[in-house]
């Protein structure tokens, strides 16, 4: 679970985050949308611990810990582009994360990962500098399962990517949802947030201002609701 209870924080005096209430459930998608400069992925990386809060409660996983070394414990982030090791290959990649992680993987238990992933089997001995966006997020996802991360953070993960694989990376989120994982998606992309999310909340500066379960709507009426807001703060 992700929970975030009056988060505040400040750049320069300037309040972006207002006290921001927001809780993910284990086993669910929750899309946090809203326009650009809404605070985003300034709540991400509150919750990560690489943006330090002003004033709040963040809880990863029902850690007691600061976010920082909850974040280490028991999250994996996906942020627009994954970084990866350019000269390594996926498999290297993989195998250096969880050496990272203590462990000491079998080959087998690698390939096994990225084959679940779908990254295709010419592109596990191939250096990542090769990798499209797409690839490079499913290296992400095996660095999830890898870790068995209790909670998943994705920013803007779709952007970029064609539909077959926004759709590919939806159902491999969607299956790590279902193991239990509570994950939280940044993202300007309605229709996916429709497709994927169980819930969705819509930030405007720095507060919440609409909260929605998908199921109860469809991206019609989504796009609709979130025109609505920004139409009434106008
Ligand atoms: N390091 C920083 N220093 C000062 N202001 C910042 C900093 N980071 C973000 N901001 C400001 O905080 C506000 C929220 O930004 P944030 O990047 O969290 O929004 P966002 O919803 O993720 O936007 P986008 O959809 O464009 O990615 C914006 O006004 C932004 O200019």
């Amino acid at each position: 679970m992700i929970r975030i209870q009056k988060l505040v924080k400040r750049y320069d005096n300037r309040t972006v985050l207002h006290g921001l209430d927001l809780h993910v459930h284990d086993g669910e998608v929750y899309a946090l949308l809203g326009p650009n400069g809404a605070g985003k992925s300034t709540t991400i990386g509150c919750l990560l611990g690489f943006v330090q809060a002003d004033d709040g409660v963040i809880q990863l996983a029902g850690s007691g810990l600061p976010p920082a070394q909850a974040a280490v414990e028991h999250a994996a982030y996906i942020a627009e582009n994954v970084a990866l090791y350019e000269r390594l290959t996926g498999v290297e990649n993989v195998e250096f994360f969880m050496r990272l992680l203590g462990r000491t993987p079998r080959r087998a238990e690698i390939e096994a990962l990225l084959e679940r992933a779908g990254l295709p089997e010419h592109a596990w001995h191939r250096m990542a500098q090769g990798y499209s966006k797409g690839m490079r997020q499913k290296v992400g996802i095996v660095m999830a399962l890898a870790k068995g991360a209790r909670v998943l953070v994705l920013d803007e993960p779709t952007s970029g990517l064609d539909p077959e694989a926004s759709v590919a990376f939806g159902e491999l989120v969607r299956t790590l949802a279902d193991d239990g994982a509570a994950v939280l998606m940044a993202t300007h992309d309605l229709f996916r947030a429709q497709e994927l999310a169980d819930r969705c909340g819509m930030l405007v500066g720095g507060q919440l201002a609409g909260e929605w379960k998908l199921g109860d709507l469809n991206a019609g009426e989504l796009e609709r609701n979130y025109l609505d807001i920004l139409a009434r703060r106008v």
